[in-house]
């Protein structure tokens, strides 16, 4: 079984469960290191099947490792699992959660995902000019006619943003059964959700499974977001790790769920300053577990209200030139979402706060080589 990189890379999983899902895992996951970031009550003891390289931390571990700084990093949300990226010491990332495993192709064959997102990483991006035969770099394919030649290099590739078979990342209104979202609209009346939200005949799809299987790899286009899924996610620490931070989420925040799509904003605005490229599309993971729809949408509620003016806020903002690498750019953001956001809920100054002291920690753990 082929492990490249296997010394460059670290796998993150954030768990609340057990880790009996290595096993699926473990001709493809076996030749690396695992950090493993234990969320919950840390005096759980999580087994992890043995013959595997790990670290592991739980909350008593990223207090004492962070001291005052550990508030940044999540309580009871999968966002905790950016404590992971900021510890690792190794130049690429995966993340992937317990409830995923090895998905086939249309073949039958097992999917190594490492494999796929490192080639994503290994091989430019190309953010200026959609090439319509999708990635030029993958077997079997090129530039399509008309292509500029003098933007068929591309730029260096950050993140590789991977897909899932089986239950989808859909939000909770899309994911809630029809008796569950007759029951909300009651609960929280008829206009419970932004005009933006189609009638709930478009919406309520809780036996909907991802069957379709997409055999490509694309470059999101500069200047266009994406909502990133933290579920089966690699990219390169070197080029945005430090602009990785998943949020404030869960206990004691107004908000969960969306510490992928937070991370997401922030580092595609970033890429496109810095002028390195996201990938999505392959590999797939088998996503086996339906999280509770009525949990996520108390969770998701007050994020599907405020993306309505998130998402512009990300759209319309410009880093200034001054900003010339991740952290720069990550701090001055800060700032930005403390002016641009902060009218709509005091949580978005917290955060600013939060994405200061992660910047912080990110410098306490990973000092600037001492140079030469
Ligand atoms: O409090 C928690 C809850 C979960 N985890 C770990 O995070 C991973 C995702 O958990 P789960 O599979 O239950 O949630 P999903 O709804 O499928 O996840 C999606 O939405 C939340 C995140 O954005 C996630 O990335 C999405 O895929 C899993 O490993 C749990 O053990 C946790 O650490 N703390
Ligand atoms: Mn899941």
């Amino acid at each position: 079984m082929s492990a490249p990189l296997a010394d460059q890379l670290d796998i993150v999983i954030p768990t609340i469960r057990n880790l009996d899902f290595l096993e699926e895992w473990r001709p493809f996951f076996q030749p690396y290191h695992l950090i493993i970031v234990q969320d919950g009550d840390p005096t759980k003891k999580i087994h992890v099947p043995e013959g595997f390289d790990y670290e592991l931390y739980n909350r008593n571990d990223i207090e004492r490792i962070l001291g005052d700084k550990a508030w940044a990093i999540s309580f009871k949300d999968s966002a905790c699992r950016c404590f992971g990226f900021m510890v690792s010491k190794k130049k690429y990332i995966y993340t992937i959660d317990d409830d995923c495993f090895v998905a086939k192709d249309p073949s039958g064959k097992p999917i190594n995902v490492l494999e796929q997102h490192i080639k994503n990483l290994l091989t430019p991006s190309t953010p200026f000019f959609f090439n319509t035969l999708y990635d030029p770099y993958r077997e079997g394919a090129d530039f399509v006619r008309g292509y500029p030649f003098s933007l068929r290099e591309g730029i260096p590739t950050a993140t590789s943003h991977g897909l899932w078979m089986n239950i989808p990342d859909y939000d909770a209104p899309t994911q809630a059964r029809m008796d569950e979202w007759d029951c909300l609209q009651t609960c929280w009346g008829p206009h419970a959700f932004p005009h933006s939200i189609p009638a709930r005949q478009h919406m309520v799809k809780p036996r909907e499974r991802n069957q379709r299987y997409v055999d490509a790899v694309m470059t999101v286009p500069k200047g266009t977001l994406y909502p990133m899924c933290g579920m089966n996610l690699a990219f390169d620490r070197d080029l945005i790790g430090a602009a990785m931070y998943f949020g404030l989420m869960g206990e004691g925040q107004p908000i969960g769920r969306y510490d992928d799509m937070w991370a997401g904003w922030c580092t595609k605005v970033i890429c496109d300053h810095l002028g390195v490229g996201c990938k999505t599309g392959l590999p797939y993971v088998w996503h086996s577990k339906a999280s509770n729809p009525f949990v996520n949408l108390r969770k998701e509620y007050k994020g599907i209200f405020w993306q309505e003016e998130i998402i512009p806020f990300f759209q319309n903002l410009t880093l200034s030139k001054t900003s010339t690498n991740v952290e720069q750019c990550y701090l001055e953001l800060a700032e930005l979402v403390r002016k641009g956001l902060g009218h709509i809920d005091p949580y978005f100054s917290k955060l600013a706060d939060g994405m200061v002291a992660w910047i912080e920690g990110w410098r306490l753990l990973n000092p600037p080589a001492a140079s030469a």
